[in-house]
């Protein structure tokens, strides 16, 4: 009993000791460095009062202690002064409140980091992604966020102006799962795959989060987006035609330039592929053959289900079905109906004319090629699109170095 009173009175003190060394470090800290800065980055972190709280206590002991002379500024200033001096840090970049216990501990009750997607669909636009989060949902143990008023299932938080309002709004999307364990919360926003900031914030709030991109011949995807916009009305793609688009030169008018910029950047795959590699370890990353997606969804879910280690198994090969009318693969309902995707998904237009497909094959030529040493890196198979693009900048080359027609070699 005595012994357990003594035990108890040393690990209060330790206790103590390791809080007086703490106050030391920071001490020190305060006196080595040239300017301290104290601010709570999340707006519900103690309702703020903590972090005035320690700014106040922290002025007076410096007053009271040193003979450091404090200066300030009124807020607006002080901020343009900080971000002078730190310019990298004029945008923030949310990270996960729960990886850190001391953000964890003063975080408010009803929040929970489980909150969050455990995978995300990145895109690019046209690839097929909305048919792959129709199958997704469909899914028991997946759910998706909430519909948002203006940009619909999808969030569009990472590549916008959305992801300055903050976690806390990011996370009103999404359900509180039933089990941590077993629900798969995901979200699906097209625009994230070519977007430069996307990843590295993605990574730095979801560092585990598995990533699903979706990837058919960009030329196709080129050509379904043109299709998009003048569905759209958009008047500039109403008033020029997909080859004026894809090739309008740097004299062509801005809003031509800009059409054909969100027209063909998407589709330079291996760029993108590489930014979203500098953030996320390959085995996080799951590149899906739109292509095949279409064509046989039920063997593509499969393989993604053991890729996401969702259980328990769902039948996809039971749950979809082709359907005539539509021409493409739906949900089959009770009674044998089909839930298909709207008119939007799934166009009918004239196929693409030749001097645009081979224009569009000669632009994409060398991010194919880097595209194909990447998937063999990953060692990941090449989709038929790819190896057709290939085969084609193959012919091309042997063309280029074959005599002028016309003349003959001499021997
Ligand atoms: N099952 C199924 N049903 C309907 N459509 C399907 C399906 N599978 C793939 N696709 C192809 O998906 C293309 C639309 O892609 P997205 O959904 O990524 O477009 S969007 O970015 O969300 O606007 C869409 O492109 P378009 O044919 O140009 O309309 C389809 O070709």
């Amino acid at each position: 009993m005595v012994k357990e009173h003594a035990a108890l009175r040393e690990r209060e003190r330790e206790r103590e000791r390791e809080k007086e060394r703490e106050r030391e470090r920071e001490r020190d800290s305060l006196k080595k460095e040239k300017i301290s800065i104290f601010m709570t980055h999340l707006s519900n972190y103690g309702n703020d009062r903590l972090g005035l709280y320690t700014f106040t206590n922290l002025a007076n002991f410096l007053k009271c202690w040193t003979n450091l002379r404090l200066h300030t500024l009124p807020p607006l200033q002080l901020a343009h002064k900080y971000f002078t001096l730190f310019p990298e840090q004029r945008h923030p970049l949310w990270q996960n409140p729960c990886d850190d216990k001391r953000h964890k501990d003063i975080w408010s009750k009803e929040k929970t980091c489980d909150r969050l997607p455990k995978f995300m669909v990145v895109g690019p636009q046209k690839t097929g992604t909305t048919a792959l989060y129709l199958f997704l949902i469909m899914h028991p143990f997946i759910s998706s966020n909430f519909p948002s008023v203006k940009t619909f299932e999808e969030v569009q938080f990472f590549n916008t102006n959305n992801y300055h309002k903050g976690i806390d709004w990011y996370m009103e999307f999404f359900p509180v799962p039933s089990n941590v364990s077993t629900d798969f919360l995901f979200e699906k926003s097209a625009n994230y795959f070519p977007s430069e900031e996307t990843p590295k914030r993605a990574a730095a709030l979801l560092p585990k989060a598995k990533i699903l991109t979706l990837l058919i011949n960009p030329s196709d995807r080129a050509y379904s987006w043109y299709q998009h916009q003048r569905a759209h009305e958009d008047p500039a793609a109403l008033q020029f035609s997909f080859y004026e688009v894809i090739s309008a030169d740097q004299l062509a008018p801005p809003e031509l330039r800009s059409l054909q910029n969100r027209c063909l950047v998407p589709g330079l795959y291996a760029t993108h592929l590489e930014r979203w590699l500098t953030y996320y370890p390959p085995n996080q990353l799951m590149i899906i053959d739109g292509q095949q997606l279409r064509n046989d969804p039920a063997k593509v879910m499969d393989e993604l289900q053991k890729f996401l280690g969702v259980t328990p198994y769902y039948n996809y090969s039971q749950a979809l079905t082709f359907d005539p009318q539509k021409g493409f693969w739906c949900q089959l309902l009770e009674g044998g109906r089909t839930k298909c995707l709207g008119k939007s998904k799934g166009r009918k237009y004239p196929p693409m004319d030749s001097e645009s497909r081979a224009f569009l094959s000669r632009f994409y030529r060398d991010q194919n090629i880097e595209l194909s040493k990447l998937l063999h890196r990953l060692g990941q198979p090449l989709p038929a699109w790819l190896r057709e693009e290939l085969q084609k900048a193959y012919v091309c080359s042997q063309v280029a170095l074959a005599p002028p027609t016309g003349l003959q070699l001499v021997g």
